[in-house]
């Protein structure tokens, strides 16, 4: 910079005045000094205060260290500086210096005059116009400003005249700068051009920050800001606000919008398509230093693979994810409680066997007890019988000696006798060994018995408290599970009862008329105009059966837990109903998709049986056949009682496995009507209604529940001048565009809340009155005709589905009663 020697000095003592307070104003080098040493400060708020303070001491370092990464150019500098330190001009510059500082002192006497002058002169250098006016009037004076960071820390400015440099020190008075610290320290950031420029730059070049952390967002009320990702310790994503001249951080709300943060953010969701709050994902961005790879292992970690699947309805707002998290949450209890449950029912298995095996040994040991009464018993017989042989012998001895009589000679040899005495004698000990024995034996068996009893008593105490406690634990998984449906259902709920879903027909038309342009709009093209229509789901030409039934796939499974579904397809005739519905062998369609997942799920569900029984009728010229009836023409009739609707002697087969259930759709094929028009040689000219009715008993909760899976393909709507009926033909269309238009009538009805709903006006809407007032869960396929010449059928079309969309059937309910004459165990 250029600058007059006055002005040196007047900027010197604005610089001096200041500097107690601070020298933000000039420039990158001079913008340290809020006091002399950099105190390093930690902490994240301290990081906070330093980041949020580009002119303050934060980014003097961040430059400092900037500068610090570019080793070769501060050499070259510090080489330069020594190489002009070195000069054989040394004196000149002395000289020089010399009359710098008398011009200073002159200056310094005329200061107390002129104060109020140089103050203006200080302003007016700080301002852009007069410079230029000042620099052409005067003698000018080259002069760099620089900034100085001593490895002590401190950082000083300095002015450079010609390779003569000086600093201001401490007191705030120019010294000369010292030799010996070139290497103790480095310059910082100097070349700028004037001071106005410098007061400028000190905002602009600390907000121009052009490198792919860059960034800019448009914030309602403030305008576009810019927006950099600092590298600090951690990194923060912070606005530069011009008004405060602060980088501010940025809320999460702005932040979501930030390329660099959305990069990252949509890197996390796609990998994980589970996550779908981005502010949630950006919150955990901000915990991970940005790191998409360690948000992701966090979500996995925590939430396991269920999130790398898209949850059911995608777009499911926040409250669905908590649910949808609170669900998994209950699962994971639950498997906790299956665990314990399992874990007890061992225990409980093993005391069971601890018990037989006490109770084998009781007996055992009764069994030992009882021969040995047994043989107590035939010793005392034997001692009974020695006695008796004694007092026999005795007997005979004593006649041998009669008292009156002379004694004559003993009948009894005395060795006998001795042998006899000596018998007696050691058959006594004997027995009386043998009492002792057995009484100890006894006593001991006593003992063990009572010690047997302790611990059987023991063992049923357990017992009673193990089955106690098998039982909380099945109470505790019971209500578990119960919560767990709930919520399931409440989720599905949240994303309406009614769904109504839009497929495209296959076509080979080079020009179609309908474009599906997102997942939930389709586009109608007629005569150059475009009209969208939103559905819950639009399924194009090339979705296959497999992504059609996904759509479905959440409603029915409610109807294991004792929901009633249905599940609808309307549209043109030959607009793909049928294949939608049914399908063919190779690509089967919803109806046999839904039953292989009702029958999966079924067999899945160890705790509950389940009896499925299914019915086939079509609604034919406004009457009623049961097609898997052996005595076909029998007249049936719809009878109501209360909320419920029935078919009374419809013939309902009970099924079991896949096979059954397609034997029997097979037999009801067959009977259908099937007739060619001039649009679908296949075509139907019936609605084909289909009931499934699951039923489940618990037998751990003891409930039972009942729910109906309804699957109606409808005949095609169709304009009879279209199809050319004729005949009966021409009947059958009559009745199929009457019942259609009481379909529509009672859609319609339903959609304002009528309090009439003219359910009555059709048998079609007669029979599916359950499922469409509110007690069930309903999908609704409209099916359309890419065909420019199907143009005005598939607005038609769409413009029904739209009002079935709208349509509000309000809360569904769950078919659960406690079992009849059953105990839940
Ligand atoms: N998405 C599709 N992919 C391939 N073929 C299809 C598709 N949709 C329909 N088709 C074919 O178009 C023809 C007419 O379809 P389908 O019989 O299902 O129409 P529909 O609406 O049931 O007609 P109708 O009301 O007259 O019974 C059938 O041959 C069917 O195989």
């Amino acid at each position: 910079m250029n600058i007059r020697p006055e002005i040196l000095h007047t900027l010197l003592c604005h610089s001096s005045a200041s500097q107690s307070h601070s020298e933000l104003r000039m420039g990158s080098g001079a913008s340290v000094s809020e006091g002399p040493r950099l105190e390093r400060q930690e902490g994240g708020e301290a990081e906070a205060m330093r980041a949020s303070t580009p002119a303050g001491r934060s980014d003097t370092t961040l430059q400092a260290e900037e500068e610090a990464a570019k080793p070769e150019s501060h050499t070259l500098e510090v080489q330069s500086l020594k190489s002009e330190e070195m000069s054989p001009q040394k004196e000149e510059k002395k000289e020089e210096e010399k009359r710098e500082k008398e011009r200073e002192e002159e200056e310094e006497e005329e200061e107390g005059k002129e104060e109020e002058v140089k103050e203006e002169t200080t302003r007016t250098v700080l301002s852009p116009a007069p410079v230029a006016e000042s620099v052409s009037e005067s003698e000018e004076l080259s002069l760099d400003f620089e900034s100085f960071l001593h490895n002590n820390g401190t950082l000083y400015s300095c002015f450079n005249h010609h390779g003569n440099r000086v600093y201001v020190d401490e007191a705030h008075k120019l010294q000369p700068f010292p030799k010996e610290w070139f290497s103790q320290g480095h310059f910082i950031s100097p070349n700028t051009e004037t001071s106005t420029q410098l007061q400028t730059q000190t905002s602009s070049q600390t907000a121009v920050r052009e490198d792919d952390r860059t960034g800019s967002i448009y914030i309602q009320g403030k305008g576009t800001v810019m927006t950099y990702m600092f590298e600090e310790r951690v990194n923060v994503c912070r606005f530069w606000d011009p008004h405060s001249g602060l980088w501010l951080l940025l809320p999460l709300q702005w932040e979501i919008n930030v390329e660099f943060v959305k990069d990252r953010v949509q890197r996390v969701m796609s990998t994980l398509p589970g996550l779908v709050d981005q502010k949630e994902i950006t919150a955990a961005l901000r915990q991970c230093n940005y790191d998409p790879d360690e948000v992701i292992s966090l979500y996995l970690t925590m939430f396991g693979e269920i999130l790398l699947q898209v949850p059911p309805g995608g777009d499911q707002n926040y409250a669905d994810l908590n649910s949808f998290r609170a669900l998994l949450e209950r699962d994971r209890v639950i498997e906790d409680l299956k665990q314990k449950l399992q874990t007890k029912e061992k225990d409980a298995d093993n005391l069971f066997q601890r018990n037989s095996y006490l109770a084998r040994e009781v007996r055992y040991l009764s069994e030992v007890v009882q021969h040995l009464n047994q043989k107590l018993a035939e010793l005392e017989a034997d001692q009974q019988e020695a006695r008796e042989k004694i007092r026999s012998l005795l007997h005979r001895r004593a006649p041998a000696v009669p008292p009156t009589k002379t004694v004559t000679k003993s009948s009894v040899e005395p060795d006998l006798l001795r042998q006899v005495s000596r018998l007696t004698r050691e058959l006594n000990v004997s027995n009386k060994q043998l009492r002792s024995t057995v009484h100890q034996t006894l006593n001991d068996m006593k003992n063990q018995l009572e010690q047997l009893k302790g611990a059987v008593g023991k063992l049923a105490q357990g017992e009673l408290e193990a089955a106690g406690e098998v039982e909380e634990l099945r109470s505790l998984y019971r209500k578990e599970a119960v919560e767990r449906k709930s919520l399931y259902n409440k989720l599905l709920e949240l994303q309406g009862n009614i769904r109504v879903f839009c497929r495209c027909r296959k076509s080979s038309s080079s020009n179609p008329c309908v474009e599906k342009t997102e997942d939930q709009e389709v586009v109608v093209v007629q005569k150059g105009s475009k009209k969208r229509f939103q559905f819950d789901k639009v399924f194009s030409q090339s979705s296959s059966q497999d992504d059609v039934f996904a759509g479905t796939l959440p409603v029915i499974t409610s109807c294991v837990d004792g929901y009633n579904v249905c599940i609808l397809a309307y549209g043109q005739t030959g607009s793909g109903k049928t294949f939608t519905m049914m399908g063919n062998k190779e690509n089967p369609g919803v109806n046999i998709r839904s039953i292989r997942e009702l029958l999966r799920i079924c067999a899945e569900k160890d705790k509950v049986s389940y009896t499925l029984k299914i019915s086939m009728l079509e609604i034919y010229n406004e009457t009623l056949n049961d097609l898997l009836t052996k005595n076909p023409g029998a007249a049936l009739d719809i009878r109501v009682q209360g909320k419920s609707v029935s078919v009374p002697g419809l013939t309902q087969i009970q099924v079991q496995t896949e096979a059954d259930i397609l034997n029997v759709m097979e037999t009801g094929e067959k009977n259908r009507k099937i007739a060619s028009t001039k649009m679908n040689t296949q075509s139907s000219r019936s609605h084909l209604v289909v009931a499934l009715e699951v039923e489940g008993s618990d037998e751990v909760s003891g409930l039972t529940s009942r729910g109906t899976l309804t699957l109606c393909d409808l005949a095609g709507s169709e304009r009879i001048s279209k199809t050319e009926a004729e005949g009966q033909r021409l009947v059958e269309a009559a009745a199929i565009n009457k019942s259609l238009t009481a379909l529509g009538q009672v859609f319609s009805a339903l959609k304002c809340n009528a309090l009439h709903v003219p359910f009555r006006n059709s048998k079609l809407t007669h029979l599916l009155q359950p499922c469409l007032s509110g007690d069930a869960k309903c999908c609704v396929f409209v099916n359309v005709s890419p065909d420019s010449k199907d143009v005005t059928e598939t607005l038609s079309t769409l413009q029904f589905g739209s009002t079935i969309r709208q349509v509000s059937l309000g809360k569904a309910t769950q078919n659960v009663v406690p079992a009849k004459n059953k105990t839940a165990k």
